[in-house]
């Protein structure tokens, strides 16, 4: 029977788990059974890798078979493979290896310059199996493994048995897909304090990047074709940000190359997550590195703002207090928080809402520490879309029953923060069929910057710099 690959989603995880749990039995009567028998994956731990697009499943008749997580806090542009597991009925087919080359084509095209791994060296699928896809055997005391074996000694795992293995990757060429993410953002509070001559509104918010969103694949055409490579419900190619942003980089920097842009949407569209918009930053950053454009951040976020008022914070790449239509930008440090964000199913037109008569657009203006401290967390359509979308209302109101629900943007996106990922799943866990949840972090950086930096670390091009 036909096992295809795919993105895993929190709904695998407790299938995957169970594939674990199946195939560690193989190491029964081994002397690192013990610390098999009590090393389970934490649930939560997947949960959080899939979200951040990290874990891959084999599926026979959509049911799990394997699956294969990604680690990529190993940092020097090493990603680490934390887990592959076949279950053992499903053995000796080739499962594995098309997981192994499936992790090992991603990891390259975002920009990663080799795949590392901790196996057993004394078991024909673990260390053999890893040397005949192009795995050697490294120094353990390499940097990029200290917290592998760190882990290891926690969990007391005999270090004698374990080795160390990492396979290089070649550096994508501009012709080859190269993959960038495009995070999801949040309104942790949103104010409007004025109406301007141009029928735009002046407003106040907090900008908070997530670890979750949609994922881009670019590649360079010869010609000067901008071409949308897969169909986008409701998005025709011509309206797409992504191929109005690629327009606008190539007319502006005197490009004569094109491009074929791939869009993975997991945003849900019209949500107040800024998907769109983020879509074209992706677009504009990638393309100015795969270009060579060389344009500073400052030329793109002026570019980024003709897209549309939500893109520079994007381009900027950090979590930041925002004036203007959003795109005066102040970094903001945030504290460490999850996020448990729900989509009742509602597009909610951000045009019609800042139009609405009901809507306060006068506001005083809210000051850094009055956010600061927790006062101020009120977004100005919440009123509006509370009254006009009765799904919102609902979702809003499931939400409250565990502390302060928000709405993200013009919505229809709602979410609650939370201190700990415990609470979090917990909220997630409880969520009702009415709407759809989805669990995702904070950060600092974006993503999209983090990938930024390995492509120009693979890059064979000068690089100008990306700052003034
Ligand atoms: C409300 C916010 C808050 O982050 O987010 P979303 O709900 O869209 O995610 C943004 O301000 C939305 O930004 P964005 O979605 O990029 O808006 P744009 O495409 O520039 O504008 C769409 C329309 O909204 C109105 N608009 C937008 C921004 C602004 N500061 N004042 C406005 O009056 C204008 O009528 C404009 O024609
Ligand atoms: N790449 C894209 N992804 C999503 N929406 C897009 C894209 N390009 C254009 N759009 C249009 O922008 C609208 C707003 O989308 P989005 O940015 O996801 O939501 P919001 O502005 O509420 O955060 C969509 O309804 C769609 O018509």
């Amino acid at each position: 029977m036909a096992v295809t690959i795919a993105r895993a989603t929190a709904a695998h995880v407790p299938a995957l788990c169970a594939i674990e749990r199946t195939a560690v039995e193989l190491f029964r009567g081994h002397r690192a059974w013990s610390a098999y028998a009590a090393m389970a994956i934490p649930p939560e731990l997947l949960e959080v890798a899939t979200a951040r697009g990290l874990v891959w499943v084999a599926l026979e008749q959509d049911a799990p078979v394997g699956f294969v997580w990604l680690d990529d806090t190993m940092g020097e542009g090493m990603i680490g493979v934390a887990e592959i597991d076949v279950l053992p009925s499903h053995g000796r087919r080739g499962i594995g290896a098309a997981l192994l080359e499936h992790a090992c084509a991603w990891a390259r095209a975002a920009g990663y310059r080799a795949v590392g791994l901790g196996t057993l060296g004394d078991v024909p699928w673990n260390a053999p199996f890893y040397e005949r896809h192009g795995f050697a055997v490294v120094d353990k005391d390499e940097p990029a493994f200290a917290r592998a074996r760190e882990r290891d000694r926690e969990n007391g795992f005999p270090d004698d048995l374990r080795v160390f293995m990492s396979r290089d990757l070649a550096a994508p060429s501009v012709k080859e897909w190269t993959a960038w993410p495009a995070p999801a953002k949040l309104n942790l509070f949103l104010r409007i304090v004025g109406r301007r001559a141009d029928g735009y509104h002046d407003l106040q918010t907090v900008f908070r990047l997530l670890d979750w969103g949609d994922e881009l694949r670019v590649r360079v055409r010869a010609d000067s074709g901008i071409v949308r490579a897969n169909e986008v419900p409701g998005v025709p190619a011509e309206a797409d940000l992504v191929v109005r942003a690629a327009r606008l980089l190539q007319a502006e920097a005197g490009v004569a190359q094109g491009a074929e842009i791939l869009v993975d949407k997991r945003i849900p569209m019209g949500g107040g997550l800024g998907g769109g918009s983020s879509d074209a930053a992706t677009t504009l950053v990638s393309l100015n590195h795969l270009w060579g454009c060389g344009l500073t951040e400052d030329a793109l976020a002026g570019l980024a703002h003709r897209l549309g008022a939500d893109v520079p914070v994007f381009v900027r790449g950090r979590s930041a207090w925002a004036e203007g239509v959003g795109e005066r930008l102040v970094p903001a440090v945030l504290p460490r928080r999850w996020y448990v964000v729900l989509d009742p199913g509602e597009h909610v037109p951000t045009a019609a809402l800042f139009q609405a008569p009901e809507l306060t657009r006068n506001a005083p203006p809210a000051t850094i520490s009055s956010f600061a401290s927790g006062e101020t967390v009120e977004n100005a359509f919440e009123p509006v879309v509370r009254a006009r979308h009765p799904r919102v209302a609902a979702a809003l109101d499931w939400l409250s029953r565990f502390g302060r629900a928000r709405l993200s943007g013009s919505g229809g996106c709602v979410f609650l923060e939370t201190a700990s990922l415990a609470q979090a799943r917990k909220v997630v866990r409880e969520c009702p069929a009415a709407f759809v949840a989805q669990l995702a972090a904070g950060v600092e950086v974006s993503p999209l910057h983090r990938a930024l930096a390995r492509h120009r670390g693979r890059s064979a091009m000068p690089e100008q710099p990306l700052r003034a």
